[in-house]
């Protein structure tokens, strides 16, 4: 039995397979079909020892959670893709269905690995054609995407060129320029020659294969290619003749490899931030002047990003959370005219954390109140103030962010105008900055 190279007393047991529920309710984000099936390989049964720390790199606190959620999220988004194949280490088992299960990560099929990176990958194909040992219902794939756990940003589009390219070419690999010159040295340790940059690339994943090709090569590669070899698109030129296309991917393709890349994440945490603030619905009820401030929001942050406004009758807000859920709206703006009464946000708030929507990433809902009425809304009531604070401290712990922002009509145009930009500008930076410590104030615009 195959015993493990960097803990050897203990065997692995390479039929230990567990396989989550396909998504029920998966937010997939169903623009696009590719017209065959595809299934996702990552491994992740390294020990990362070029990190220096004790827990392997792929499970380390990113951004408040463990690194290869958001590798497992990044694929899970994808309707195209059927399975996801997580190869960890036997040790790593219990640890990552907890993260599973945590997150509520969906058509996840867990393999154990092996020694080194190629023997982990080769196990989690095993999966789709070893079915005595891993009692397998999966359909084998056409095209099998192979990502390493440890990139956590990689995105639709490139997935679907390279995916597409495998099937054409049998193989393709996403690549990136080399950042230095990359020199031969003598065995004296002198200057032998020196590349010429421009003709060479640094390979990255993801990389995608017909399923049939890498296997083959996987079936025919040496001990000494399982040992030490790190490059898939080799395997497959050298035993199946496949010439890998190579497609330029984006500089979120990097790799943790050292400390410095989890410590560098306040790049990362640009990435996400920018992503989950593209987009926001303005939700009103049917009343006028609500509805007219919504659109005159949608009209000015357009300019910035997407917006949807969304008009809810009085008994149709299951309808309306429906539409937040399956658009994967994070970020909410809800209108309201002169009512103080904190009731709706609170249904609003409850539905949304009945969603999944708030378990990855935070929601942001920022209430703006237009007073339309002579007094200042709140003054008399101190307690109102306070509702709102309990509400935001409530709604914290399901991971939504509840702002208020207080807006007073003014009957002038350029006022009004005035008052409309400054919203935007107080939302937008809200939507931004996601601020967990600002939630539950009451801004005014
Ligand atoms: N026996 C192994 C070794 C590596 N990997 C995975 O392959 C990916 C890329 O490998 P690498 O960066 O080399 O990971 P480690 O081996 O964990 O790191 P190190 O080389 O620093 O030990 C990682 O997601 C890693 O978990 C794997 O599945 N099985
Ligand atoms: O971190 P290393 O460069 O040693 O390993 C790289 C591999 O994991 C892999 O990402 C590439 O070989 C791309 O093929």
């Amino acid at each position: 039995m195959e015993t493990d190279r960097k803990f050897p007393h203990r065997a692995i047991n390479p039929a230990t397979r567990i396989t989550t529920e396909p998504a029920l309710n998966c937010s997939c984000t169903g623009s696009r079909m590719v017209g065959f099936p595809v299934a996702v390989v990552l491994p992740a049964g390294g020990s990362g020892e070029r990190m220096g720390l004790s827990t392997p790199k792929q499970f380390c606190d990113f951004l408040d959670r463990p690194l290869i959620s958001f590798t497992i999220e990044a694929f899970e988004r994808i309707n195209w893709i059927q399975n996801i194949i997580v190869v960890v280490a036997k040790e790593c088992i219990d640890l990552m269905k907890t993260i599973i299960h945590k997150y509520s990560h969906k058509r996840i099929t867990l393999v154990v690995g092996g020694q080194t990176r190629h023997r982990s990958i080769f196990n989690g194909l095993k999966v789709f054609t070893d079915s005595q040992v891993y009692d397998s219902k999966l359909t084998k794939p056409e095209v099998v995407i192979i990502h390493d756990a440890v990139r956590p940003f990689v995105e639709e589009d490139l997935l679907l060129k390279i995916a597409t390219a495998a099937k054409d070419h049998g193989a393709a690999g996403a690549t990136r320029p080399l950042v230095s010159t990359v020199i031969a040295t003598t065995s004296e340790g002198c200057l032998d020659s020196s590349l010429e940059r421009a003709k060479y690339r640094a390979s990255e994943m993801p990389q995608a294969f017909l399923f049939d090709t890498i296997y083959q090569a996987y079936q025919q590669c040496s001990d000494y290619d399982f040992e030490y070899g790190t490059e898939c698109l080799q395997l497959v030129l050298q035993y199946s003749g496949s010439k890998a296309k190579l497609i330029e991917g984006p500089p979120t393709l990097w790799k943790v490899r050292f400390k410095v890349f989890l410590t560098s994440a306040e790049l990362s945490k640009c990435s996400v931030s920018e992503s989950l603030s593209q987009k926001a619905c303005v939700i009103t009820g049917v009343q006028q002047d609500a509805v007219q401030l919504a659109h005159c929001l949608e009209k000015t942050l357009l300019t910035q990003i997407m917006v949807e406004v969304i008009s809810t009758p009085v008994g149709e807000e299951v309808s309306c959370i429906q539409n937040i859920s399956a658009k994967e709206y994070r970020n909410i703006i809800y209108v309201i005219v002169n009512d103080t009464d904190l009731q709706e946000i609170k249904q609003l708030v409850e539905s949304i954390g009945n969603t999944s929507l708030p378990i990855l990433y935070p929601v942001v809902v920022i209430m703006v109140h237009l007073n339309k009425s002579e007094s200042m809304p709140f003054s008399n009531n101190m307690d109102e103030l306070g509702a709102i604070r309990l509400l935001a401290k409530e709604a914290k712990q399901k991971n939504i962010l509840v702002y208020g922002l207080l807006v007073n009509y003014p009957k002038e145009t350029e006022k009004w105008n005035d008052a409309v930009a400054n919203v935007c500008l107080i939302a937008g930076t809200l939507i931004k900055d996601r601020n967990a410590v600002l939630a539950g104030q009451l801004f005014v615009a």
